[in-house]
């Protein structure tokens, strides 16, 4: 088995509550330490690593002087509020001793559903990652409430790996990963290596529905597997507190339990762009833009299109047809219909000029756009 975490260039780590707060012990600075130590190898390797961080809420009510987690929504928002400034102050501190910026990033699962809010989630965190800087991400507890019932990091940490086309997605956990069974109460357990992604034979052993969906558990864990394999990610769920585990891993090593994902990328994106959206415009290029979106799946720019049909706006799928009406690519478009008539036929140089802003140099970026 080629191990996923080895060969991935772009990597999204999800750490636990459990692990991150020492089991509700408050923040395991020895565990964030050591992490930070070993991405910051990662990244010397060349690797790009994003960050999904649980254990705001357990980090707010240590603060609090709260004993017992509250029940109650408002007082669980409440302490995560507390608890995140203190997991952003811990994570800065860890990653500052290896000289590496770190970025407070909190989402909500809308957040991504949206269009717009996708395409500026997605290129504030690319930027982050070009800049070097290590996002790490949270839900923003304040403002929702069904996950932070859920306590669903996992699902997260799938949605950000869908987001930014990572290659995989690391679950970092208190078990050493999937059994058959959960190990605390079926000592008998054996352990899974690998299976596929998407395999309903795992959410039975990760307890079905019901049982361990209150606390996360195994099956959250399983089904982000399923959802990151949908942007062509495997997943791999290993032990946190397994010495060099980041490390180790990067080696190839086979540690913890590899969900491979069935398909690839290309094909994922592929199909994503074929299935989910409807066409709400159309951008006629120019033979050199055509050119260049067929033969080298480049980036769209203002300047080789000539021509805007349909009302869209930024985030909305369009076609590029070429002066034959024949499509040659279609993709996310990063300005509404109105800006592209604007600035077609422009440089780059001049959006912000014409428009008074510049929300990104290209009409549709490379990363959102399938060639035909
Ligand atoms: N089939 C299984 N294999 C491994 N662990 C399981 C399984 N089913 C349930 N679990 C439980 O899931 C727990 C990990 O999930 P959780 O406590 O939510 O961790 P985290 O905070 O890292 O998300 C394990 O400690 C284990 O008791
Ligand atoms: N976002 C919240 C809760 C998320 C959470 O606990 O998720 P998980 O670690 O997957 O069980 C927090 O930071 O406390």
């Amino acid at each position: 088995m080629q191990s996923a975490i080895h060969t991935a260039d772009r990597l999204v780590i999800k750490v636990g509550s459990s692990l991150v707060t020492n089991d509700g012990r408050g923040l395991d600075h020895g565990a964030l330490a050591r992490w930070a130590g070993e991405i910051a190898e990662l990244k010397r390797r060349g690797k790009q690593v994003l960050l999904v961080s649980s254990g705001a809420i357990a980090e707010g009510c240590q603060r609090l002087g709260w004993a017992k987690r509250p029940k109650a929504v408002h007082e669980l928002q409440a302490a995560a509020a507390v608890g995140q400034m203190g997991l952003c102050e811990a994570y800065e501190h860890a990653f500052g001793e290896h000289g590496i910026r770190t970025a407070q990033v909190l989402l909500t699962h809308e957040d991504l559903a949206d269009r717009t809010r996708y395409l500026n989630a997605r290129t504030t965190l690319a930027t982050l990652l070009a800049l070097g800087v290590v996002p790490i991400i949270n839900e923003n507890d304040t403002v929702v409430t069904a996950e932070i019932r859920f306590g669903d990091n996992d699902t997260l940490g799938a949605l950000v790996t869908n987001l930014i086309e990572a290659d995989a997605l690391l679950i970092l956990t208190d078990q050493q990963g999937l059994y058959t069974a959960d190990p605390r109460k079926h000592p008998d357990a054996r352990f899974v290596h690998e299976a596929e992604a998407g395999d309903p034979a795992l959410e039975e052993m990760a307890g079905g529905a019901g049982s361990s969906v209150g606390t996360g558990g195994m099956l959250t864990k399983v089904l982000a597997a399923r959802r990151a394999a949908r942007s062509g990610a495997s997943t791999v769920i290993a032990c946190g507190r397994e010495a060099q585990v980041l490390s180790r891993l990067a080696d190839g090593e086979a540690i913890g339990t590899q969900l491979t994902a069935p398909t690839t990328r290309m094909a994922a994106r592929k199909q994503w762009m074929a299935d989910h959206l409807q066409l709400a415009g159309t951008l006629t290029v120019d033979e050199g833009a055509a050119r260049a979106l067929r033969e080298r799946g480049t980036s769209l720019l203002p300047v080789g299109v000539t021509r805007v049909d349909g009302r869209f706006l930024r985030g909305d799928v369009v076609a590029c047809v070429d002066d034959n009406g024949a499509e040659v690519a279609r993709g996310l478009a990063n300005y509404g219909s109105e800006e592209a008539r604007l600035i077609m036929r422009r440089p780059t140089r001049d959006i912000e000029g014409i428009l008074g802003y510049l929300v990104e140099p290209e009409l549709i970026h490379r990363d959102n756009m399938v060639s035909l």
